[in-house]
């Protein structure tokens, strides 16, 4: 008997938007594993400033993304302002965005959680998962929130892990990501026809899972 194909749950959305305290929240419920793909891009990008190289630099970062193993998605340097801003550089280069493209799949296809034990389905979060990533996802999310809200909940999560930036640096930097994700010419932020749309610009988790598990409803029965 050939094993049932994993459910998949897709969340996309931009930066700080609260789409990985969902995911991470959607995962536990169902028993399904769970990725960020965001600490992927966040790895190369680590991975160049570390060597003192130009996140631009489209060689060493194809290198370093066909090097990049779930092993190293503990590191809590991957969680600063400094490495975002890399990883949103590198997400910009199609050879990057390729090589980081067969570990996402085997994710999806056999998902696993952190002990390997096979799950019966995945949450992916990510800006393209389900637009490119799975665009045959059985839940696809976009999670939003204005520009404003999503820049104060990172600069109060930056400050809680001392790092010393003002509020002002962290909305100029939320906003330039925000427009070179949206805007690159491969794999572009978008809300994929067929996704449900949660601002939780005045929602909080507690909401914006409730909103989820209602879209949710029967569609992984
Ligand atoms: N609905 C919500 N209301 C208020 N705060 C929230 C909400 N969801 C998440 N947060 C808080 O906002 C911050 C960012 O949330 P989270 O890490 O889930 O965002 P994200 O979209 O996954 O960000 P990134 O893409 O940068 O990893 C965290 O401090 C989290 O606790
Ligand atoms: N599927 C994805 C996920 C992330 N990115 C890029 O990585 C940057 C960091 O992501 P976070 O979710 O950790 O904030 C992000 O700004 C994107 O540029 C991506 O391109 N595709």
């Amino acid at each position: 008997m050939t094993a049932p194909t994993p459910r998949i749950i897709a969340v996309d959305g931009p930066a700080a938007s609260g789409k990985g305290t969902l995911a991470r929240r959607l995962a536990r419920h169902f028993g399904f594993a769970y990725l960020d793909t965001g600490l992927l891009y966040r790895a190369v990008g680590l991975r160049l400033l570390r060597a003192g190289q130009d996140p631009a630099d489209e060689a060493a970062a194809i290198a370093a993304a066909g090097t990049v193993t779930p092993a190293e998605l503990g590191d809590p340097a991957l969680r600063s302002e400094a490495t975002g801003q890399a990883a949103s550089a590198v997400a910009r280069i199609p050879g990057v965005r390729q090589a980081l493209l067969d570990l996402q799949h085997r994710f999806a296809v056999a998902p696993a959680d952190e002990k390997g034990r096979p799950t019966p389905g995945a949450v992916i979060d990510g800006r393209d998962i389900g637009t490119v990533i799975c665009p045959g996802a059985d839940v696809k999310l976009f999670v939003n929130a204005s520009l404003e809200t999503r820049a104060k909940r990172r600069h109060k999560e930056l400050l809680d892990r001392g790092e010393a930036i003002i509020y002002a640096r962290v909305l100029e930097d939320m906003e330039r990501r925000d427009q070179q994700d949206r805007n690159r010419s491969v794999a572009p932020m978008a809300k994929a026809p067929d996704a449900f749309e949660i601002d939780t610009t005045k929602l909080d988790a507690d909401g914006a899972f409730a909103a989820a598990l209602t879209f949710i409803g029967s569609r992984l029965d």
